[in-house]
């Protein structure tokens, strides 16, 4: 029998997508998909290489990738705090496309740039898709784009084969849920609060029903995050889902220099 994500790959003919192989190979040895989040050019965009070659090495399934921005409405403190070390460090979109392009030969983790819609329309829709391809980004999260809006930049995306990775808030009705679940690609993001990102201690108790629930209306691996920061937490979500995305704990941890956290959080997602 087909699993629930080999079909979703049939339907977005995307299976041979990085991102998709990438979900494929974690999920089929029945271990758990680790998305951390980093942001872009904290600590100079010269680290960059190493600290993505680092996380791919650690056993992390897919890096997300922020670019930092003036106005971040969904960040929380940390995030907040990371981007602006990182705009200080004179850090742009075109800055990090660059540099992604120049490492793409040498990287095998595939990147998800998280940048808000304002960056992208600077920059334009067809330069950025392409720019993307050629940086080999194999995906995006655009947390300021609603469903309303994405025909907008969806065509030009899909013929660059980038994928726009959905998020699915708590907050969501059941027939929008239902439709963001259909239409993303990669993977569903759940988040798993409401409000900004950053850590926190515990999690609501309907959480587990909200995101089964999501992995009945949708094919794509479903991973939560918001909030995830301990080895504990990543066990427990996982019992409901195909992975989670941690953000400010590896932020902060690579911040400090503190690595061996990262290394226990995305071991704690290693089930076999
Ligand atoms: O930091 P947390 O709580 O671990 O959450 C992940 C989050 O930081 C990352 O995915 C992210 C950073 N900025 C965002 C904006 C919107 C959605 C998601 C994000």
């Amino acid at each position: 029998m087909l699993k629930r994500y080999e079909k979703h790959w049939m339907v977005k003919q995307m299976g041979k997508a990085k991102i998709d192989q990438a979900f494929k190979q974690v999920l089929d040895r029945g271990d758990k998909a680790f998305v951390p989040y980093i942001m872009a050019g904290d600590g100079g965009l010269d680290q960059l290489d190493e600290q993505l070659a680092f996380l791919e090495e650690a056993g992390a399934t897919v890096v997300e990738l922020g670019i930092a921005f003036s106005d971040p409405v969904a960040d929380g403190p940390t995030i907040q705090e990371a981007g602006l070390r990182a705009l200080a460090n004179g850090v742009s979109l075109s800055a990090v496309l660059e540099t992604l392009k120049k490492s793409k030969a040498e990287r095998k983790i595939p990147i998800v740039l998280m940048t808000y819609i304002n960056p992208i329309h600077t920059y334009g829709i067809e330069a950025f898709a392409k720019s993307c391809e050629e940086a080999g980004v194999d995906g995006l999260i655009i947390p300021d784009l609603p469903l309303e809006e994405e025909r907008l930049i969806v065509p030009t995306l899909q013929e660059n084969k980038i994928a726009l990775i959905r998020l699915a808030a708590l907050t969501s009705t059941e027939e929008r849920l239902t439709e963001i679940a259909k239409r993303t690609e990669g993977f569903l993001y759940a988040v798993t609060v409401t409000g900004t990102t950053g850590a926190r201690a515990s999690f609501q108790d309907e959480l587990g029903a909200h995101l089964a629930s999501l992995r009945e209306k949708s094919n794509a691996p479903v991973l939560a995050g918001f909030g995830v920061s301990t080895p504990e937490h990543v066990r427990s979500l996982t019992e409901h889902c195909d992975g989670v995305i941690v953000g400010s704990k590896i932020v902060d941890s690579l911040y400090k220099g503190d690595r061996k956290v990262i290394r226990e959080l995305i071991e704690s997602a290693q089930l076999n």
